[in-house]
Order: structure tokens, then C-alpha cells, then sequence
């Protein structure tokens, strides 16, 4: 049975023809529908012509083509089908005629330019193409591959048509058996920076996708181009291509040498290159294989790249018999040193990346085997993880999910950074990779939306002192200053730790002298306790209190108040002293003169008596007074021990002692004469020798 399509204009060549001439279904509904349609679009035109005459010129906005409906498209290329067309070019035309009655393309396409460049950044020199891209943002490009021997042999349908180097119409065929759905026949139409069919050369792909971002990355700036699209779409061939065609990195390569081997008369130039393969969330170095390693950039040169790419990760998939199984990336970092008229050194560094993803694709369409499928869930979950950057990045979310993946991490800057983007959406012809070439034309879509930061120049400018006789004397005179404050410094620091070190031996000095039982002992008790009451408690609030200074000058004043106290208190007791022993002394005399004057009215006074009498009362009157002088005048006395006013004290108590009552009271002078043998505590060093006595009692012989 014939079967019934609208999309002869974009199909095979020979398969359109054939179905074309066989179609019966002409549906008048759909002719009045279209005519309609064609009748209004017409009739605005003339009205906008009349009020614009520059109508002819105005370019229709993207979004205008996008996502027409089906029919219209569809009833357009009926009305204006060509049964007789032969070549690529003639279903070209026809389409375009179809679209120009539409009123949708009415502008002319040049064919060997892109409409929209590459925005560069800077605004001045390339402001045209910057507001023609109403920012900076990511330019997205389209291309189809031709259809390959084996597809054409399995029967493959062309789905894919490529129109004015620009749009791209996407044809849904039915299943020729589901007559139900015969009439459901559904184009897309998507718009795209510049879209290249299958005879697009790989010179012009590079020239128009990736000539512009090299000029940029020798100003200094950073470009980035990846490939995306499912596993045989070509993606390697347009980045790395063959020997005979080589693809985008071996032509931007030999382009970038050749551009810096014009510009080395004003500047030097050096290029630093890496090869890196993601091989299931490992990244690779393709130019020394075997060990994973951290991102670096390599200084390589470009004879590698084609070594590099055979130690790429391939394995045969039932779409792609050397299916590349990991994303590989081409890094290319040109830096730029030259001198300004100051003879500043100006360096610029610009960083080129070349991308071939690995492709996308469902897991049916690859072997279901272990590790392929492994592969395939790895290249899954980065290249979801793209499209949810992707996605964010649209809708314009402040956090945008780069983690997620190594892939997304590497395209970091491309996506999201100061960067020229450019993504190069790979697709097939065939019909049988219609699902896969649709999610492509829908993500490539969507990534027209991504804005980009503006891309500034990576530049520095390292300023130089020139060597004239004033800058050499300044740089004298300062390298003299610079040592002066340093031996001052110096000096400062010594005064300093000399200070510290007398600070810290006061301290010492203070503090120690006296244990804190002897203090105790010679300081009244109700004075220190009152002093201790007084003393300030270290507050945490004080600022000083953790201070080792502070503590220090702390410790010292309280070591130098309590000596004080001490010695006040010490005066104080000699004070007492001396007035208790006043005091006896006077109790003493009186009794020694009661008691005399008691003997001398017993009997009659004796000469010799007299004087040694008078020579005793004497030396008893003398002798304490001299060691009340010597006390008061002695300064060791205000550091004596304790002990010393304590036995001194005991000589005068027990001289008092040995006197249990005044009658009992035995002196050399008294006791001896009566009972020479008792024993005398004046028998001691520095009294009267005993030799008196004998003579005393000699003389009473
Ligand atoms: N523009 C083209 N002209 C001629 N042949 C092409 C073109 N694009 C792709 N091919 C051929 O199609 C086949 C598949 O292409 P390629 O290996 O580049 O696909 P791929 O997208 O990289 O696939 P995968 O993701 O599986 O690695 C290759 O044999 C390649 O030579």
C-alpha cells in the first residue's frame, strides 16, 4: 500500500522522489487551512510593508522560527514542492521559498558568514557583533553529518534538513504500518547561530566557529568549543577529524602557531598544551596514559595530540565502531609577554579548550554488557549533569551544580566563567537516531539561552623601576634608612629585655628576703590581717591580669608593702620593749634602794661595801642602757631574727627569773660573799670575773 508523508522536501533524494510521486493524500482541509494562513500572513506583510519600508531589511528573531506548527510548515513545502528537485540545493530553495511566503525568513542569509559572532568582550572593538548578541552569551552551531554506507544499506531515512546554513527542520516519520498516525507527520524547526549540512568542509567549520575565539585567546582571553550530540553523530571527527580532513583542535593548532609566528616580532609567545581524557569520573592524561592525575596543564607540543588521541578510550558500539567512551579535552594556554612604552612587562594569557564529549546516548543503543554499561552510566550521569548546569545556568539560579560530575567541573569555566563559549551540537541523518538527534536539537536550543560573564583580558602588568642615577640613589638612600631603624630596633629590643630583667630581679629581691613564717612572727597579727583585707583581688576583668609584667610589678609592690609593714611593726615592738625595760629598771633600782637602805640601817656601812655597791648599782644602771642604745642605733637590729629580742629578752627575764623574789635575788655582788659555791649565771662571758670576788672575800678573810 502507498504510504502518505509531507516531508518530501526534506527527505532522501531518491526516497522523497519515489513517495512523492505516489502520494495520494491531499487533504483539502488542510490546503484551505494553509491558503488561509498564507492569505493572512500576506495581507500583514503588505500592511507592515506600507507602514516600513524598511520592513524588507528587518531579520526575523529566533524565536519566531522556533517551534511552528507542524502543519503550516508542512502544507507550505506541499504548495511549493518541487517533485522534479535533484540535489541537496534545490530542497533548499524550495523550503526557503516556503518560509519567505510564511513571512518568518524574509531576510537574506548570507551563506558563508555567521550572523551572530562571537562576542569578544570588549565592547569597543567589537561592540556590532556584542549588541547583535544581546550580551555575551554561548554561540551554538549545528552540524549534520552525511549519511553513512551502512545506514543508507539498512534503509535509513534523511530526517535532517539544513536550510541557509542556519535552520535546521526536524522530520518525524511514522511507522509505515501505523496507519492510524500516517497524517501525524511532525517537522521541528530550530534557528542557530550557523547550522552546517553534510558538505560543510572542516576548514569552514573551524573558520566559523573557532577562527574568532583563537584571536581572542591571543589577546589574552579564554574560548572554549565542545562537541555534543549521541555516539556517531561526529563529534570526533569535527574536533580531531582525520589525516586527510583534520577537525577543529589540529586546525586551531597549526592556525594558532602560525598566528603566533606573525605576531613574535613584538612580544614572546609561549604555548603550553594538555591532552585529558574522563574516562568514568577519572581524569586522564592522554599524553603520558597509565596514571590518573589531578588537572594540570602540560608542556607539550602538538606532534602528541595525534598519540594522544590513540590512547583515547574506544571501544565498537552497535552505533559507532570506534566509539569514544570518554570526554576528552584539548587545553591550550597561550601566554603573551611584551614591554609597554614604560618598558613595563605586560603578560597576557589566554586559554583556548577544544571538547569532544562523549556521546549521548540510551543505554539500548549501546551493548548492554557490564562494563559498557558502566560506561554508558558514567557518560550518562556527566552529561546529565551538563544539562542540569545547563538548565540552571538558563533559568538563571545562583547555585549551579558543577560537582556533580568531572565533566561539568572541567566545563566550569566554559559554561559559567569569563569565557567565549561555543558548542558545536553534532547530529545524524538518519531516522533511525531521530530521538537522539532531537535531544540534541533541544539542548543545543536551550544553550542559546546561557549568558556568559563578559570576557575580560587575563592581563598583568609587572611595573619595572628604571635604573636612572636618581631611582639608584633612592634605593640607596632607603637600603640606608632600612639598616638605621634596624640597628635601632635592635637597641630598643635590648633596652627592653634589660629592663625586664631588672624588673624581674627586684621582684625577687622583694619578695624573698623574708620566708612568709618569720614575717608572720614579727608582724602583728591584727595589722596584716587588716592590710590582707585591704589587698585588691586580681579581677579577670582587669586587663593586666594575665599579663607577666603586670604580675610581676604586682608581686614586687606587694613584697615592698609588706617589708613595710614589717618593719613598722618591728619599730613597734622596740618601741615597747624599750619602755617595758624602762620601766623594770626602774622597778629594779627602787627595790635595789629599799633593799640598801633596809642593810644599811641593819648595819653600819663599810667603806669598801660602799663601793662595790656603788660600783654594782652602777654597772646594773649602765649596762641596759648601753644595749638600749646599741639596739637603737644597730640597723642589722631591724633585720635581726626573731630570736635575737627573744634571747635577749630571756638574759634580762632570767636574770629576773634567777630572782624568784627580791630577797632570793642572788648577784656577784650579793650571793657570793654569802655562799661562794652556789652557782652564778654571771659566770658568763664578758662579766665580772669571779677573781673580784675572791678578793672581795679575801679581804673579808
Ligand atoms: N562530517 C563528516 N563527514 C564525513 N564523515 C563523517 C562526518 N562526521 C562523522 N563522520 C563519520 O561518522 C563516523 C562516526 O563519527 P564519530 O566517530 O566522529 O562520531 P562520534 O560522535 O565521535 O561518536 P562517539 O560519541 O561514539 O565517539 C566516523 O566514521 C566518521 O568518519
Amino acid at each position: 500500500m502507498p504510504v502518505s508523508t509531507r516531508s518530501k522536501a526534506i527527505m532522501n533524494h531518491e526516497q522523497s522522489r519515489r513517495q512523492e510521486y505516489t502520494n495520494p493524500h491531499q487533504g483539502l482541509k488542510e490546503k484551505m487551512r494553509a491558503l488561509t494562513l498564507l492569505y493572512e500572513q500576506q495581507k500583514r506583510a503588505s500592511f507592515s510593508l506600507r507602514n516600513n519600508p524598511n520592513h524588507l531589511h528587518h531579520s526575523p528573531k529566533p524565536q519566531d522560527l522556533r517551534f511552528k506548527p507542524p502543519e503550516m510548515l508542512d502544507s507550505c513545502k506541499k504548495l511549493h514542492k518541487d517533485p522534479n528537485f535533484a540535489d541537496d540545493e534545490t530542497k533548499e530553495n524550495n523550503v526557503a521559498d516556503a518560509d519567505l511566503v510564511f513571512g518568518t525568513n524574509t531576510a537574506p542569509v548570507k551563506s558563508s558568514t555567521v550572523i551572530r559572532k562571537l562576542s569578544m568582550g570588549n565592547g569597543a572593538e567589537k561592540g556590532e557583533n556584542f549588541e547583535a548578541c544581546g550580551g555575551s552569551r554561548i554561540m551554538v552551531f549545528v552540524r549534520l553529518r552525511p549519511m553513512g554506507k551502512k545506514e543508507r544499506e539498512n534503509g535509513s531515512r534523511c530526517c535532517v534538513k539544513v536550510l541557509n546554513k542556519r535552520d535546521v527542520y526536524l522530520t518525524e516519520f511514522t511507522n509505515d504500518n501505523d496507519y492510524l498516525r500516517l497524517k501525524r507527520l511532525r517537522v521541528r524547526h530550530f534557528t542557530f547561530d550557523s547550522s552546517f549540512p553534510e558538505t560543510t568542509t572542516q576548514r569552514e567549520v573551524y573558520s566559523t566557529t573557532t577562527g574568532d575565539l583563537l584571536e581572542a585567546v591571543l589577546e589574552g582571553r579564554n574560548g572554549s568549543v565542545f562537541c555534543y550530540g549521541a555516539t556517531g553523530a561526529g563529534k570526533t571527527y569535527t574536533m580531531l577529524g582525520t589525516m586527510e580532513n583534520p577537525g577543529v583542535m589540529v586546525l586551531a593548532i597549526k592556525d594558532l602557531f602560525a598566528k603566533v609566528r606573525e605576531r613574535s616580532l613584538d612580544g614572546n609567545h609561549t604555548v603550553h598544551l594538555s591532552y585529558l581524557e574522563v574516562y568514568n569520573e577519572t581524569v586522564r592524561d592522554l599524553l603520558s596514559p597509565g596514571r590518573p592525575l589531578i588537572l594540570r596543564e602540560d608542556k607539550q607540543v602538538m606532534a602528541l595530540l595525534q598519540r594522544g588521541n590513540q590512547n583515547r578510550t574506544t571501544e565498537p558500539t552497535r552505533c559507532n565502531e570506534t566509539s569514544s567512551r570518554s570526554h576528552a579535552i584539548l587545553q591550550v594556554v597561550v601566554e603573551y609577554k611584551t614591554r609597554d612604552g614604560s618598558m613595563n612587562v605586560i603578560s597576557r594569557v589566554g586559554k583556548l579548550s577544544l571538547i569532544d564529549l562523549a556521546g549521548s546516548e540510551r543505554a539500548i543503543a549501546t551493548d548492554q554488557r557490564t562494563l559498557r554499561s558502566l560506561e554508558g552510566a558514567n557518560i550518562n550521569r556527566s552529561l546529565l549533569a551538563l544539562s542540569s548546569c545547563i538548565n540552571a545556568l538558563v533559568e538563571g539560579k545562583k547555585h549551579i551544580p558543577y560537582r556533580n560530575s568531572k565533566l561539568t567541573q572541567l566545563l566550569k569555566d566554559s559554561l559559567g566563567g569569563s569565557c567565549n563559549t561555543v558548542m558545536i551540537a553534532n547530529i545524524s541523518p538518519s531516522n533511525h537516531s531521530f530521538g537522539e538527534t532531537q535531544n540534541t536539537l533541544h539542548w543545543a536550543d536551550r544553550a542559546k539561552e546561557i549568558r556568559v560573564k563578559g570576557c575580560e583580558v587575563n592581563e598583568e602588568v609587572v611595573v619595572q623601576v628604571s635604573e636612572g642615577p636618581d631611582q639608584a640613589k633612592l634605593v640607596l638612600e632607603l637600603q640606608e634608612e632600612n639598616r638605621e631603624l634596624r640597628v635601632k630596633l635592635v637597641e630598643q629590643e635590648q633596652k627592653v629585655l634589660t629592663l625586664e630583667a631588672e624588673t624581674i630581679a627586684a621582684a625577687n629581691n622583694n619578695i624573698s628576703p623574708t620566708p612568709p613564717s618569720i614575717s608572720s612572727l614579727m608582724t602583728p597579727p591584727s595589722a596584716l590581717t587588716a592590710q590582707q583585707k585591704k589587698k585588691p583581688r586580681h579581677s579577670l576583668l582587669s586587663g593586666t591580669c594575665f599579663t607577666p609584667e603586670s604580675s610581676k610589678r604586682r608581686k614586687a609592690e606587694d613584697a615592698v608593702k609588706e617589708l613595710q609593714l614589717t618593719v613598722k611593726a618591728l619599730k613597734m615592738e622596740m618601741e615597747r620593749m624599750k619602755r617595758e625595760h624602762v620601766v623594770q629598771m626602774k622597778k629594779q633600782k627602787e627595790e635595789l634602794m629599799k633593799e640598801l637602805c633596809s642593810k644599811k640601817s641593819e648595819k653600819t656601812p663599810e667603806r669598801g661595801k660602799e663601793t662595790t655597791t656603788r660600783r654594782i648599782v652602777t654597772r646594773g644602771s649602765l649596762r641596759p642602757k648601753e644595749r638600749e642604745k646599741e639596739l637603737i642605733k644597730s640597723p642589722s637590729h631591724r633585720f635581726a631574727s626573731p630570736a635575737a629580742p627573744a634571747k635577749k629578752r630571756s638574759f634580762w627575764d632570767i636574770t629576773v627569773a634567777n630572782s624568784p623574789s627580791l630577797d632570793r635575788r642572788k648577784t656577784r655582788s650579793h650571793v657570793l660573799p654569802v655562799n661562794q659555791e652556789a652557782p652564778s649565771m654571771l659566770l658568763q662571758p664578758g662579766f665580772a670575773r669571779p677573781r673580784t670576788t675572791t678578793t672581795t672575800t679575801q679581804k673579808k678573810h
